[in-house]
């Protein structure tokens, strides 16, 4: 798929995952980054595979907020990416709004490639998050999902179009197909290493923890206040 940001392989060529001797003796950043979009876009699928490398055929719609998270090894440094994953569906969002946006570091706007309606949403999700008092210099990323599919509602041009309009990078990608892993990651490192280079902030890491933390759906923390 085409890939609309400028980072290249090489800019990740230093990305590695941490493992635990690693972590014992490194401090880690963590960040929080929220996914957001209307249901059925993949926010879900796009994470899991950023977290665990897997396709989840048949994802319940998810309550509230599911949480999944990775920590990478950025040119040196450990940075854990935090990722809430949160409910499209209304009825599942209620009162959890506040708290997704809260010391939130970055945002991802995902609608799906083979749903104008999805895109079509994205300035009303994009609103939300100004009414909730994220400031505009916290990062944001658009992805494009489901590009595996023909069907194609939203062409690039038009995506890229309010993409710039935002001043946003444009990724459309496909959380199902494997090849496609190493471009979802991208979209996630761009972001890591703008917050690297922008966060000042140092929490230490408990020693022992695995680096890599790739939660199961049934393992994962779910956090509703419906
Ligand atoms: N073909 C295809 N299907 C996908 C892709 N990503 C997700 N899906 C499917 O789309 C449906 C919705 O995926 P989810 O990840 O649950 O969507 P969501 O945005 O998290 O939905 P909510 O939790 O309701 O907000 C599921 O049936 C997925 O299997 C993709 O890249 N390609």
């Amino acid at each position: 798929m085409a890939d609309k940001n400028k980072n290249t392989d090489d800019e990740f060529a230093t990305v590695h995952e941490t493992d635990s001797s690693f972590q014992d003796n490194f401090q880690t950043r963590i960040f929080k980054i929220i996914v957001i979009g209307d249901s059925n876009v993949g926010k879900t699928c796009l994470s899991y595979r950023f977290c665990a490398d897997k396709f989840l055929k048949n994802p319940e719609a998810t309550i509230g907020v599911d949480f999944r998270e990775r920590t990478l090894r950025l040119d040196g440094e450990n940075i854990k990416l935090q990722i809430w994953d949160t409910a499209g569906q209304e009825r599942f969002r209620n009162s959890m709004v506040e708290h997704y946006y809260r010391n939130v570091h970055a945002v991802i706007f995902v609608y799906d490639v083979t749903s104008l309606a999805s895109f079509e949403s994205l300035p009303e999700w994009i609103e939300e998050c100004g009414r909730h008092s994220v400031p505009p210099t916290v990062p944001c990323i658009m992805v494009g999902n489901k590009c595996d599919l023909r069907r194609i509602e939203v062409p690039t041009s038009l995506a890229q179009r309010l993409a710039d309009g935002y001043n946003f990078p444009l990724f459309e990608t496909s959380a199902k197909d494997p090849a496609e892993k190493a471009h979802v990651d991208a979209i996630f490192l761009t972001l890591a290493y703008k917050l690297k280079s922008h966060r000042p902030l140092r929490l230490k890491q408990p020693s022992g923890n695995i680096a890599v933390h790739l939660t199961s759906v049934r393992e994962e923390k779910k956090l509703c206040f419906c």
